[in-house]
C-alpha cells in the first residue's frame, strides 16, 4: 500500500526545492518513491513509509518545498495503516483517485525545449507512450531525474552536420546519471512563419544554433539574420505567439502543427543525411547484456607525455575494439599545467577524453580494456554501456 501526498505549486518548475518526511518521526520514506508533475503545476508523490529495517509501517509522507518566488508549499498525504494499527484504513474518495498515480506504469522523460521541439520526439522514439516532460534547459533535465521528478532525461549528444553539443558532454560529468539507451533521429528541417507571411517577407530566422548550422547553406542563400534561441520548437512558438511578419523560425513539421504556422520550405538542412544522436539517462545504470550490440561510454583523462593518447586508444585496439567516438573537452578545474621542464616556461592543455566503444561491459574484452586503461589514466569513469541504436546504421 503506498501513501501520496500532494502539493500544488502556483509556478512549478522543475528547479523547485521539495523534501519529503515520513510520519511517525521513526519511519523512514524509502529510497524508491514516485513523484509526478501534474499539468496544473502540481507535484504528487507516492512512497511507503517504512521502519529502520524496512518493513512497512504506514504513517503518512508530508512533502514540503519552496517555489521560484521562495514560497513555502506543502502537501500532507492520508495517513495509512498496517493490518495492526489501530485506525482503519478510510475508503478511497474521488478526490484520492485523481491525486493518485494512476498511470503510475508510463514513464516521464525529460528533454530540453518545448513541445514539438526535436528532443520531444527523440523521447518518444525512445520510450513509446512515455509522458514527456519539457525543460528549460539541459541542466533541469538532468536536474529532474537526480530529484525523482520524472525517470529518464532524452539529451542530444551529436548531430551528423553540426557535430558534438559539448554543454551535454560536460554535463554528463557534473551530473552522476548513467547512459542507459541511445537514439538515432533524422532531423527534417523547416522554414516555418505565420499564416500570410511570404519568404520575401522575412529579415530574420530564429532557430537552435545547432539548427541554424545545419541550414547554413540555405538560410545564407535566403539572406536571412540568424538568431539563436533555446530551442527551435521554442521558436515557433515565439514567432507564433508575437505575430511576428518579418520573421521566421527553423523548427520540424510537428512545430509548425503545433503553433499553427505555415510551411514555407521544407528539408532546409544542408545535407539530407542529417541525424542526431541523444543519449537516454537515468538514475541507475541498466545490467550490461551481451545478446546484442552493446555500446559503452568512458570518460577520462591522461598525464601529460609524448604517445600518451596513442597508448590510450592502444589499450581498444590490441583488443580489437572499435571506438565510434572520440571527444576532448577541457579539464575545468585545472585546464593548463606548466611543463615539467619550466625553464621553456611552456603550458600545456589538460583534457578530459570521452569515448565511446563498441562493446558491453559484460564482455571480457572491454573489462580487461578498462583494467589496463586504469593502470595510468589519471581518472577514469564509465559513464554507461547501453544497447547500440543500429536503426540507422
Ligand atoms: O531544438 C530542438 O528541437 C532540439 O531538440 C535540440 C537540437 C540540438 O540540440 O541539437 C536537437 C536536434 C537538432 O539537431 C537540433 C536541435
Amino acid at each position: 500500500m503506498a501513501s501520496t501526498a500532494h502539493a500544488v505549486w502556483s509556478a512549478a518548475s522543475t528547479t523547485d526545492r521539495i523534501r519529503l518526511h515520513p510520519s511517525p518521526s521513526d519511519s523512514k520514506i524509502p529510497s524508491r518513491f514516485d513523484s509526478k508533475l501534474r499539468l496544473d503545476g502540481g507535484v504528487v508523490f507516492t512512497g511507503l513509509c517504512t521502519n529502520s529495517d524496512g518493513r512497512w509501517i504506514g504513517g503518512r509522507i508530508e512533502c514540503v518545498g519552496t517555489n521560484n518566488s521562495g514560497s513555502v508549499m506543502g502537501g500532507l498525504s492520508n495517513d495509512v495503516v498496517t493490518k495492526d494499527s489501530p485506525t482503519l484504513p478510510k475508503p478511497l474518495t474521488s478526490t484520492d483517485l485523481s491525486n493518485s498515480i494512476a498511470e503510475g506504469s508510463q514513464l516521464r522523460v525529460a528533454y530540453q525545449g518545448v513541445r514539438g521541439a526535436y528532443s520531444e520526439s527523440a523521447a518518444e522514439k525512445a520510450y513509446p507512450n512515455c509522458e514527456a516532460v519539457p525543460c528549460e534547459q539541459f541542466d533541469t533535465a538532468f536536474e529532474a531525474v537526480e530529484r525523482w521528478l520524472v525517470d529518464r532525461a532524452v539529451l542530444p549528444i551529436e548531430n551528423s552536420l553540426g557535430g558534438s553539443i559539448h554543454r551535454n558532454y560536460d554535463l554528463l560529468l557534473r551530473h552522476r546519471l548513467h547512459i542507459v539507451g541511445e537514439v538515432k533521429l533524422q532531423i527534417r528541417h523547416c522554414l516555418l512563419a505565420n499564416v500570410g507571411v511570404k519568404v520575401e517577407n522575412l529579415r530574420r530566422v530564429l532557430s537552435h544554433q545547432q539548427a541554424l548550422a545545419q541550414c547554413e547553406n540555405t538560410l545564407t542563400k535566403m539572406g536571412l539574420v540568424r538568431e539563436a534561441v533555446d530551442d527551435t520548437a521554442g521558436a515557433a512558438k515565439f514567432i507564433a505567439s508575437h505575430q511576428l511578419q518579418d520573421t521566421g523560425a527553423v523548427a520540424s513539421a510537428t512545430a509548425a502543427r503545433i503553433y499553427d504556422l505555415n510551411i514555407l520550405a521544407q528539408d532546409i538542412q544542408d545535407d539530407s543525411d542529417n541525424v542526431t544522436r541523444f543519449l537516454m539517462l537515468a538514475r541507475e545504470p541498466i545490467i550490461p547484456g551481451t545478446g546484442r550490440p552493446f555500446k559503452t561510454s568512458i570518460v577520462f583523462s591522461l598525464d601529460e607525455g609524448a604517445g600518451m593518447l596513442c597508448k590510450a586508444l592502444n589499450v581498444f585496439s590490441s583488443r580489437e575494439i572499435n571506438l565510434t567516438k572520440i571527444e576532448s573537452r577541457p579539464l575545468r578545474k585545472r585546464p593548463l599545467r606548466a611543463s615539467d621542464d619550466s625553464s621553456n616556461g611552456s603550458q600545456y592543455f589538460d583534457y578530459l577524453f570521452y569515448l565511446d566503444f563498441e562493446a558491453s561491459m559484460a564482455d571480457q574484452k572491454a573489462q580487461n580494456a578498462l583494467r589496463h586503461l586504469k593502470e595510468f589514466a589519471t581518472f577514469l569513469r564509465v559513464l554507461g554501456s547501453y544497447p547500440a541504436d543500429i536503426s540507422m546504421s
